[in-house]
């Protein structure tokens, strides 16, 4: 077998086991990378007050605690933005008020080299799973209308919480922790995530079976979403996954990842 035809195979055999497998070596730029970094780091950093004026997340831009319209919370904060560069541009001007341009520079080249990446896989697993059309998948996020998302998460380190309650927490080494972004799977076609050294990502595999993934701030994850299970018939897994802040870590280094969520149009006919 060809070396791309094994790793199509390979690629389909991860997404019907797991719906999640790491991608090393993904051509994406470490410097398109870090100049993303360190714009979320700097936009975080900020004051409360200063980050507010990018929000609330309705459902783009910035938001703290809640998450998504079921009244969601958990120990994170967030920008989230629809990749649609008009948007990136509207939003990059509360984000980052002393230079809007460099932010959205940084988010646009960013979202490009991904989504370079993203159709890449897509073709594929299209091409693993013998589907005769194989940019099928990847067409539909290529879209000029495509409903994308990119979202940046900081979680706070156990450090900066409420630790005033009554019970003395457990120790810290045992289950300490607190919940950052609880349990879900991703809506979309896929989901390439990346984050730093700091851990906190958790699989289900089996029912409540959580599985810590080691952070690597070189790799990326990819998660299938509920439409790629959808439009596999279920083949594939849109995989369940949360992240959770603990205080393992003994430096005082918070978790920082970015999403980046392929979508279909909101109309596309699959
Ligand atoms: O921060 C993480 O690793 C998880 C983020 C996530 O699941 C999401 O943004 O959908
Ligand atoms: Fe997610």
């Amino acid at each position: 077998m060809g070396e791309r035809k094994k790793v199509c195979k390979e690629i389909v055999k991860a997404c019907e086991e797991f719906g999640f497998f790491k991608v090393i070596n993904h051509g994406v730029p470490v410097d398109v990378i870090s100049k993303m970094e360190e714009e979320s780091l700097s936009f975080f950093s900020k004051s409360e007050a200063q980050k507010k004026q990018a929000g609330p997340a309705n459902p783009y831009g910035y938001g703290s605690k809640t998450i998504g319209f079921n009244g969601d919370m958990g120990e994170v904060e967030y920008i989230l933005l629809n990749t649609n560069p008009n948007t990136i541009a509207h939003y990059s001007n509360t984000i980052s008020n002393n230079n809007p341009t460099k932010f959205r520079c940084a988010v646009n080249w960013y979202i490009e080299a991904v989504k370079r990446l993203a159709c890449e896989i897509l073709d594929l697993m299209a091409n693993g799973l013998s589907v005769s059309d194989t940019n099928f998948f990847s067409r539909l996020i290529k879209d000029s209308d495509n409903d994308s998302l990119f979202r940046l998460n900081h979680y706070p380190n156990t450090k900066d919480m409420d630790t005033s309650s009554p019970t003395p927490p457990p120790p810290m080494d045992v289950a300490h922790y607190k919940v950052g972004f609880g349990e879900h799977s991703d809506p979309q076609i896929l989901t390439l995530l990346r984050s730093n050294d700091v851990g906190g990502l958790q699989i289900s595999l089996e029912d409540k079976v959580w599985v810590p993934v080691p952070p690597d701030p070189f790799a990326f994850w990819v998660n299938v979403g509920d439409v790629l299970q959808a439009l596999t018939n279920g083949r594939f897994l849109s995989v369940r996954h949360r992240a959770l802040v603990t205080n393992n870590n003994n430096n005082n280094k918070t978790r920082m990842s970015m999403a980046y969520f392929a979508a279909p149009p909101l109309n596309a006919w699959t």
